[in-house]
């Protein structure tokens, strides 16, 4: 556990970077730091790591003041990643990498081969490892500067940004990586961004700060989405703080259609009543929507048109199936099993009944289903309730 007490940072210029601020970041979870510009997010991060010592108030890890520690031996224990990952242009990328293992005098050997796992637990092919850091693509570069902070095995992890250089589409690739990887190895990390949307995704525990270095709020994201404290935060989650609370609402307990699936040896007549028909083939897997008002003899045969995306009840988000039913030319999401296979379909009102956590007198996610649908997600009956 990392603790703040009463942190405050007042640089000699006059600026106050942080006021007073009180905060804990629980051992083996993410705790993002979000703000305006200039918030003091930066000064709060290296705080941790005495980069920047604090003017009033202490930082402890685990109990003790981080001031009882020497620098250097404190930073060993402390993995540290930057934007534009901040590697040395001079080394190889496994060189990069194996940067605190040399400091610790591991053999080169051990270093090395400790250097090409991590690669690989990054997502970079071990090919690379004699490449220099011009080499790699802005991406690759992010992932060799999370693999070097990751070198030494320390318990904590600061990351300032680390993903801000990139574009969104690697940008999300790497921030998914980064959830798989912590769920494997458990640090407490603290990353800073000035991105909602990022802290929303990473965050166990979302610590927003306004201009001035002060600390507004300190939540888990979903109740930082349904209770901003004040209106300044209101205002940095922005206009979309509905649709992304949705990003919270489990699908589990949804009520699922059989109505408009049918296999590909239908026949479109039998079917004409349907404005679009979901064909499914022998092992229930979707092969596309068709309209049979529209075509003649056996679905599976006529045209189809693309399903669009899929979702899994109970592991995907009441927004990802939202998403779903968007992209589907049927207005309808398809949920299925782990094994591809149909367990139903649900439109928009069907998704948005699903209870949302958290808005004052809202039932919890797993709160009973709306009455007069026949069964939940995973016991779907045929001839089920319709979009
Ligand atoms: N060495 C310094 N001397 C004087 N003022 C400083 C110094 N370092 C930071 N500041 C000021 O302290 C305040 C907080 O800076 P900090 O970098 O922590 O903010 P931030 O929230 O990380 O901002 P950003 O998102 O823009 O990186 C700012 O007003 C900044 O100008």
């Amino acid at each position: 556990m990392i603790t703040f007490e009463g942190v405050t940072k007042r640089y000699p210029d006059g600026t106050v970077a942080l006021d007073d601020v009180s905060l804990e970041c629980p051992t083996g979870r993410i705790t993002v730091f979000v703000g305006t510009s200039g918030g003091g997010k930066t000064t709060a991060l290296r705080t941790i790591n005495r980069m920047v010592e604090p003017t009033a108030g202490r930082v402890l890890i685990d109990g003790r003041d981080v001031r009882e520690r020497k620098p250097a031996e404190l930073r060993r224990g402390i993995g540290y990643v930057i934007q534009h990952a901040g590697l040395f242009p001079h080394r190889t990328i496994e060189d990069n990498i194996a940067t605190v293992p040399y400091l610790l005098r591991w053999n080169k050997k051990k270093a090395r081969a400790a250097a090409h796992e991590l690669m690989e637990r990054v997502g970079l092919d071990p090919s690379m490892a004699r490449r220099y850091p011009f080499q790699l693509s802005g991406g690759q570069q992010q992932r060799v500067g999370v693999a070097r902070a990751l070198a030494a095995d320390p318990p904590i992890m600061l990351m300032d940004e680390p993903f801000s250089a990139v574009d969104p589409v690697v940008r999300a690739e790497l921030q998914d990586e980064f959830l798989r990887l912590q769920d494997e190895l458990h640090k407490t990390i603290v990353f800073v961004t000035h991105d909602i949307d990022e802290a929303i995704k990473l965050g166990d525990r979302v610590a927003v700060f306004q201009t001035g270095g002060r600390l507004v709020q300190v939540d888990a994201p979903e109740d930082l989405l349904a209770h901003p404290a004040d209106d300044f935060v209101a205002g940095f989650i922005g206009q979309n703080r509905g649709i992304r609370t949705l990003s919270f609402a489990a699908t589990g307990g949804l009520r699922l259609s059989e109505e408009a699936i049918r296999p590909a040896t239908a026949d479109a007549a039998d079917a004409a009543a349907l404005d679009w028909a979901l064909v499914v083939d022998g092992d229930r897997r979707p092969l596309g929507w068709v309209r049979p008002g529209q075509v003649t003899g056996p679905l599976g045969e006529a045209p189809l048109a693309p399903l669009g995306a899929t979702f899994r009840p109970g592991e995907d988000s009441v927004r990802a199936a939202l998403d779903a039913a968007v992209l589907s030319p049927a207005g309808l999401a398809v949920a299925v099993d782990g094994g591809g296979a149909v367990l139903g379909t649900a439109g928009g009102a069907d998704l948005l009944a699903v209870p949302t956590h958290g808005f004052p007198g809202d039932d919890p996610v797993e709160g009973p289903a709306p009455a007069g649908d026949p069964a939940p997600a995973d016991a779907p009956v045929k001839g089920g309730a319709g979009d």
